[in-house]
């Protein structure tokens, strides 16, 4: 599709927009009203859409829409899951309406008072952030302030990819520059898939968990408000281990399953005895778009660029040089003990939270490693991170390492965490 083009939308339906990756597209809303993933689009506003974009405009009244620039696909569809989405979002408005009341009449009573924890479970391209998304920029509009978890390593939405994160939503999400990157509480995990360290997710998962627990506990406003969980799209072997670990970790208690039946049925199954956990099956969006591992792996680029650069070049990452020993560099599932150093019959066991210093060699160039809040080594695992820097040269006969941070100054650690994650300029 070239140039302007005006569509026109019926009650309930969408304009469904694939982004070519040449160039950007423009839209603005002519009449009516009409939202983007639970975000209401200001009325004859050109927005500017990145290449590659993917996206719906919903609307649940009419309105009319023009576009300007080469759309990949453009259609308007009418039947669409988002009535079952909005009765959804519904339910969880007096959920966290009675958790408010009875953090004002019961303040000591923390389970009364704790609003509703979702999390959304489905296979990959079943439309998990795009509900998750939703709910969120829904509950902001009232006003709600609900903690966003993002736990899927391959595509996180809140910091670079390899991480899980949580941050709270204030405002309805920008359909544009997404979840808005002020101050989320990172973890480190190092890789894009959990296959690498399963056990190191499950652990990083915890902590994640056990810091929102704190905060929930000191701040009734977001207890109330409660979180989206936002998962990974792999529901088989470990990956449905690894849900599972998720569902309970964060004491979830509505389980949104999007379009898989048999998923559905097995996490009834599992969870029968845990009344207090509802279970509800979604149909997938037609809409929702499959991409494939090269895409991922191009939106992955994508996401750690942005961090650096941000989303239209705006920031200006800072070269610096220093000396090996000024950082400390370590790696999680360190060295398992030989079999010589241990008990006669003992079987070496790597612990995969285990931290072990990786030596400075050119090997390093290109890693992303994240900067670490921790103090000292053995607090690796439980601290947060605080940012990431990646690696430009290593000199190793004067013993410098050359990197990249996203601001000037000092690190604010000199203990960094590194895994698989790379990223070439
Ligand atoms: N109704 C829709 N119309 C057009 N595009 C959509 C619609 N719903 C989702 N998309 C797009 O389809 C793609 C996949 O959706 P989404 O990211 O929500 O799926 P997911 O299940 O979270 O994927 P993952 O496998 O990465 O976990 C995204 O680019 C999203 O913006």
């Amino acid at each position: 599709m070239a140039g302007n083009k005006t569509f026109t939308l019926s009650k309930e339906s969408e304009l469904r927009i694939e982004v070519g990756w040449d160039a950007p597209l423009r839209l603005q809303l002519t009449s009516g009203a009409a939202e983007i993933f639970g975000t209401e689009l200001p009325p004859q506003y050109w927005l500017t859409f990145p290449p590659a974009h993917k996206f719906a405009i919903f609307t649940w009244n009419g309105a009319t829409v023009e576009v300007d620039g080469i759309a990949e696909v453009a259609y308007v569809a009418d039947e669409t899951p988002m009535v079952s989405y909005v009765n959804v979002h519904a339910v969880l408005e007096r959920r966290r309406v009675r958790a408010k009341e009875a953090s004002i009449s019961n303040p000591s009573n923390h389970s009364e008072s704790q609003g509703p924890r979702i999390i959304v479970v489905g296979p990959t391209d079943s439309g998990k952030s795009s509900l998750a998304r939703m709910l969120l920029s829904w509950a902001a509009r009232l006003s709600w302030k609900p903690t966003f978890v993002d736990l899927d390593i391959g595509q996180g939405s809140i910091s670079i990819p390899g991480c899980i994160a949580a941050t709270p939503i204030e405002m309805p999400i920008d359909p544009i520059e997404g979840i808005p990157l002020e101050m989320p509480i990172v973890y480190f995990y190092g890789h894009t898939t959990p296959s690498v360290n399963p056990g190191l997710y499950k652990a990083v998962v915890k902590e994640l968990a056990r810091t929102l627990e704190q905060q929930f506990a000191g701040n009734a406003e977001s207890r109330a408000a409660g979180m989206v969980i936002n998962t990974m799209g792999w529901v088989e072997g470990i990956g449905y281990e690894l849900l599972l670990q998720a569902i309970d970790t964060f004491n979830a208690n509505v389980v949104l399953v999007l379009g898989q039946e048999k998923l559905c049925s097995m996490l009834k199954d599992v969870l029968k005895g845990k009344p207090n956990v509802d279970i509800v099956k979604l149909h997938k969006s037609g809409g929702v778009v499959p991409r494939n591992s090269k895409y991922r792996q191009r939106m992955r680029i994508y996401r750690t660029r942005e961090y650096f650069y941000g989303l239209t070049n705006e920031l200006s990452p800072h070269a610096n040089v220093v000396n090996f020993s000024d950082l400390l560099i370590y790696r999680f599932g360190g060295p398992q003990a030989p079999r010589s150093a241990l008990p006669i019959g003992a079987e070496p066991s790597a612990d995969p939270t285990r931290v072990a210093p990786v030596t400075i060699t050119s090997d390093l160039v290109h890693a992303v490693l994240a900067v670490s809040y921790a103090k000292e080594p053995e607090l690796l695992l439980s601290s947060n991170v605080a940012g990431f820097i990646y690696i430009t040269d290593i000199d190793i006969e004067r013993k410098k390492i050359s990197y990249i941070a996203p601001c000037p100054g000092e690190l604010p650690s000199r203990l960094l965490l590194a895994g698989s994650l790379t990223w070439v300029d």
